[in-house]
């Protein structure tokens, strides 16, 4: 008996010739309205759907191949004689091979001028179902969902046969599939209901590249992307010069990301180890890096650059005189990649601005399982604070507050920033007491930390930190407050002359 494939693809690119090499290999094929109409047109001898289940297409093409004459067909097992016995009974020819690729649900979804009635049209329901059935019965019929595979297909039917273990791979592609095709439907579904957290939190990711390694060379990685979203990230970033990112890269390019988005004004943000190491802004961008190398110019070397501003010559001839892993931007003048490109192992990003302000959750894994949360968006202006003090921080101090607190807010907890004039002078990063996070920060200013400010992730549950910033001629602080012992922080504030502004949110980061 002749072998039997069914075709039914909504991509027909590359599907005549597929079809014809098959009609080649002694395949006798069935097809559905569209497609049959396609393999037809190209002379490909092909037999309707409707003529294998003795029924019309109904319901616009809702129903087609949904019948027991298919779906027998395919998943009748070959070696059980009740089965093979139940198809004779009932007429049915077994499918050796299935050609299904899906409705663009991800592509209606995502096209902003779809109806929900056009999203709704666009869930394939019978194409899924023939790719589950033939996965599932693997062991006997080839099942092909992506159209890359025509040719390894091709290639095994002109040796032989189609192997048993390449049948198991293009099931578990199929379930992958079909089960990430779910996902998106899924949380389209969900999204309308407004819930946040639904008992089945069902995600899925679709491969960028695999790295070649993870945070340390024995660790294994790969990075996935969001299949929609309208979030400008390193996913959809283009790297105009240098080699592939690294994990770290990838992460820290991230982090730099993240913290550049707190501030409107020309700024760059360096990044060492997902932590900044110097932040930035002025009225150009050449003046901002100055200010966010000056910040920290020991270690940023080897760190990661981000600006919100097209990286002009000026700011380059700064940029190519340090090394740095990576320089991300809205954009690089010719000049500006002339110079940096002379750099053989600099990376450079290209990544617009994003535009409209995306709500994400944040994954965390813990060992057998997941935290998810929304995303620390909160953002405070002057007019959100209360003075603790009896000082009011004068307009500069509260500029230079402000600048703190968007920047301490990325800063690994118990942090510490300080800042002054337009730059970050000291950043404490992840200490186990807040006290010692400030000790660092004030050490790494030096003589800076006479006339800056302070910002506190979190509120001081004691006075000791407030006691090492006045030490250090601090002279205004930005925390959360809210500590039971808030007034011994005041009293030592209003000892010192400090002023002391309260946020009334904290901005933990673990
Ligand atoms: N309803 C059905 O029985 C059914 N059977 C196959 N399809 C889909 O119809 C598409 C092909 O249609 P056509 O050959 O008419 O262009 C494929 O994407 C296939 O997944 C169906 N459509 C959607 O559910």
């Amino acid at each position: 008996m002749k072998k039997r494939a069914l075709i039914s693809v909504y991509d027909k690119e590359g599907i005549t010739s597929f079809a014809n090499e098959l009609v080649q290999a002694g395949y006798e094929i069935i097809s559905t309205g569209g497609t049959l109409h396609t393999l037809q047109a190209a002379h490909i001898p092909a037999t309707a759907v409707e003529n294998i289940t003795a029924f019309p297409e109904i319901l616009d093409g809702r129903v087609k191949t949904l019948h027991p004459n298919i779906h027998g067909g395919l998943l009748a097992k070959r070696g059980n004689k009740a089965h093979l016995k139940e198809l004779e009974v009932n007429a049915i020819t077994p499918i050796d091979l299935v050609v299904v690729n899906l409705y663009p649900f991800k592509e209606t979804v995502t096209n902003e001028a779809a109806s929900h009635e056009e999203i709704i049209e666009n869930i394939d329901i019978g194409g899924p179902s023939m790719l589950r059935a033939a996965a599932k019965n693997y062991q006997a019929v080839t099942v092909v969902v992506d159209p890359t595979d025509y040719e390894s297909i091709l290639q095994a039917l002109q040796t032989g046969e189609v192997t048993l273990e390449q049948r198991q791979q293009l099931a578990a592609k199929v379930f992958q599939h079909t089960a990430a095709y779910d996902a998106l439907i899924a949380s389209y579904f969900t999204e309308s209901t407004g819930e946040a957290f639904p008992d089945h939190y069902t995600i899925t990711y679709e491969k960028v590249q695999t790295l070649r390694y993870g945070e340390n060379p024995h660790q294994a990685a790969a990075f996935y992307k969001q299949p929609v979203t309208k979030q400008q990230g390193l996913a959809t970033s283009e790297q105009l010069h240098g080699k592939e990112l690294s994990y770290n890269n990838i992460q820290d390019a991230n982090a730099a990301l993240e913290i550049l988005a707190e501030y409107n004004a020309p700024t760059a943000v360096a990044v060492k180890h997902m932590n900044p190491c110097g932040i930035g802004t002025a009225d150009t961008l050449a003046k901002a890096f100055a200010h966010a190398y000056a910040a920290d110019s020991v270690s940023i070397f080897g760190g990661i650059v981000a600006c919100n501003q097209i990286v002009d010559k000026d700011t380059a001839l700064q940029l190519s005189d340090i090394f740095l892993e990576i320089v991300i931007a809205p954009g690089f003048t010719e000049e500006a990649l002339q110079i940096l490109t002379e750099k053989k192992n600099i990376r450079l990003m290209k990544l617009p601005l994003q535009a409209d302000k995306v709500i994400e959750n944040k994954y965390t894994s813990v060992v057998g399982g997941m935290l998810i949360q929304t995303k620390d968006e909160e953002q405070i202006t002057a007019s959100d604070v209360t003075v603790a003090t009896k000082r009011e921080p004068t307009e500069k101090e509260k500029e230079q507050l402000l600048l703190a607190w968007k920047a301490v807010k990325h800063v690994k907890s118990n942090a510490i920033v300080l800042a002054k004039e337009n730059r970050t002078v000291g950043i404490g990063a992840g200490q186990m007491n807040r006290v010692g996070a400030a000790n660092i920060a004030i050490e790494q200013a030096k003589e800076h930390a006479v006339g800056a400010v302070m910002a506190s992730d979190a509120f001081f549950p004691m006075p000791d930190t407030v006691e090492a910033a006045a030490k250090a001629g601090i002279t205004a602080i930005i925390q959360p407050g809210g500590s039971k012992r808030d007034q011994d922080s005041i009293d030592v504030c209003n000892q010192y002359g400090i002023a002391m502004i309260f946020t009334g949110i904290r901005h933990f980061k673990h």
